[in-house]
């Protein structure tokens, strides 16, 4: 499709006003050195709407936002009325610009702070005679958060809460900061990228109160489910270009891929079903009996050619797993062996050196040095073949990087772009193609395809793929389950550290994970209700 397809009619999820116009942007361009990144861009988002912005990797989604945030500055020519007043685009800080706020993955609260010092971060503390009256302080945001159903002690420190409660005081404070009557556009950036399902419901209620309140919700997602169950209205971007906007209500997921695909290739094979039949090798990772203090003793081996997938929810000791593996973590105790040979553990020198990739869960500083270029990053692990008589080859590490840029779909390709310029999806595929090029017996990853989009999904769990018919042993953890059961051969489900069911061939769904996951907290519940 060439030109904007704009749909007509607001279908009511989160609509609680009706009509009236928070914000309307008009001509909005941003223009990076020799790159576009958004063109003549024009939308209009209403109270007690939520939004959808989609669209694939480094299609301009947190452009858009950087703008509407005051971050980057548009383009010349671009207009916007906020609450039906003309307002200025061009200044950063314009008061419009206190009524807008974007919580992104990170969520911007101050872990070591606690509930009421973050929320009144945003608006000051209650006071008397010059004091802070504590008593007052907690009342109000205990009443802040029980008008978003939730029950969180407002003097527990951030860093001690679930990451869904988090999610959910960062949004109390976003919205407690607006005006008295909630008039003001919240943007959430990938909230649930990497939320249990259980628990992006919860957030979904939040979310939708928000906007019952008389927010505009802009929601910025890959995960398509979210997009068809919250959302109003959907806006598309490719390649910086608005390509359509239409209303949710019918909208079918295939018919929202094909929109957001376009004519980008969709050819990778799309793992659908479990691979259970395919035959595996031998042995190439044996754990026996690690132990951690959220993990109860865990045994599992993995073939050559098998994909393992590991699933819980938060604080189901699901990343412990990779993370001792990968040598960041010290296990309390337990063994492993690659290949039939001892590891040392605790130790990320002694897992590379056995053959162990780690593509992290954080991208920066985890899984890229921010100073350094995509081909360097790519050639970093395994320089060897881009070294020519004992010097570097800048020539060779270019065409190395160029090899994966092509294959990864990374954009743009740019050998020499800077690796913090990257849009968060094409970040990931450049952590992807600099362990995969090591040729690893084991590869661990953490929530692979968290901000990457649907294309970009494909071409990683087929690079997997290609990597399991060399022989490589794979452990995913995830809180995609629909991915885990579409592209696992096994999947262990943990719940309070213990492994709660081992899923294959016909067992192996998104219902049976989530109900495996849930078990005991669903059971403990009961029992409290008794
Ligand atoms: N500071 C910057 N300097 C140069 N180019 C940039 C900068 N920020 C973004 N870009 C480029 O602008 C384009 C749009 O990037 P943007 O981050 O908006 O994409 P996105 O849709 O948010 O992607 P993702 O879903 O992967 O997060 C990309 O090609 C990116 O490389």
């Amino acid at each position: 499709m060439s030109s904007t397809d704009v749909g007509v009619g607001v279908s009511g999820k989160g609509t609680a006003r009706g009509s009236d116009s928070v914000l309307s942007v008009r001509d909005l361009s941003k223009t990076f050195p020799g790159q576009r990144a958004l063109a003549d861009f024009s939308m209009e988002i209403h109270a007690g709407e939520i939004h959808a912005l989609v669209g694939h990797n480094g299609c301009g989604k947190s452009t858009l936002i950087k703008l509407i945030t005051g971050f980057h500055t548009p383009d010349p020519g671009a207009t916007a009325e906020f609450l039906g007043e003309s307002v200025d685009l061009y200044d950063a800080g314009a008061p419009w610009r206190d009524h807008v706020h974007a919580i992104h993955q990170d969520l911007g609260l101050i872990p070591s702070m606690s509930v009421i010092d973050n929320i009144a971060l945003e608006h000051g503390y209650l006071s008397r005679a010059g004091k802070i009256s504590w008593k007052a302080e907690r009342k109000r945001v205990e009443k802040l958060l029980r008008d978003f159903d939730s029950h969180v002690d407002p003097r527990e420190l951030v860093d001690d809460l679930s990451r869904r409660d988090q999610a959910i005081v960062a949004i109390v404070r976003a919205v407690s900061g607006m005006s008295d009557d909630s008039s003001g556009l919240l943007i959430l950036d990938e909230p649930t990228a990497t939320l249990p399902e259980r628990e992006v419901q919860v957030l979904f209620d939040a979310v939708r109160t928000a906007a019952r309140r008389g927010c505009a919700v802009l929601f910025v997602s890959h995960r398509l489910a979210d997009v068809l169950t919250i959302c109003d209205r959907v806006t598309v971007l490719r390649d910086g270009n608005k390509v359509a906007e239409r209303s949710v209500s019918g909208l079918t997921r295939d018919q929202l891929t094909e929109l957001i695909v376009g004519n980008r290739s969709a050819s990778a094979p799309n793992h659908s079903g479990s691979r259970f039949d395919r035959r595996q090798g031998n042995p190439v990772l044996k754990v026996q009996d690690i132990a951690t203090e959220q993990l109860s003793p865990l045994s599992l081996t993995v073939r050559a050619g098998e994909i393992v997938g590991i699933a819980g929810l938060d604080g189901s000791g699901r990343e412990d797993v990779t993370r001792v593996l990968s040598g960041i973590t010290n296990p309390t105790g337990g063994t492993v062996s690659v290949g039939g040979e001892s590891l040392r553990l605790g130790s990320i020198k002694h897992s590379l050196d056995a053959g162990i990739a780690m593509v992290p869960r954080e991208r920066f500083p985890e899984g890229l040095v921010s100073s350094m270029t995509i081909s360097e990053n790519v050639t970093l692990p395994s320089m060897g073949d881009v070294v020519k008589r004992g010097r570097l080859s800048r020539r060779l590490e270019v065409d190395e990087a160029d090899r994966w840029i092509e294959s990864m779909d990374i954009r743009p390709r740019q050998p020499n772009k800077s690796v913090v310029e990257l849009s968060g999806g094409n970040a990931q595929k450049v952590v992807m193609a600099k362990w995969m090029r090591t040729r690893p017996r084991v590869v661990l990853l953490e929530e692979p395809t968290a901000g990457v989009d649907v294309g970009a999904k494909r071409s990683i769990w087929s690079m997997l793929d290609g990597a399991t018919r060399d022989g490589a042993a794979i452990v995913a953890t995830s809180s995609d389950w629909e991915e885990l059961a579409a592209n696992c051969d096994r999947v262990l489900v943990l719940a309070d550290g213990v492994v709660q069911a081992e899923l294959h061939g016909q067992e192996l769904t998104t219902d049976s994970i989530a109900r495996n996951s849930m078990g005991q907290s669903l059971e403990k519940r009961e029992d409290s209700n008794e």
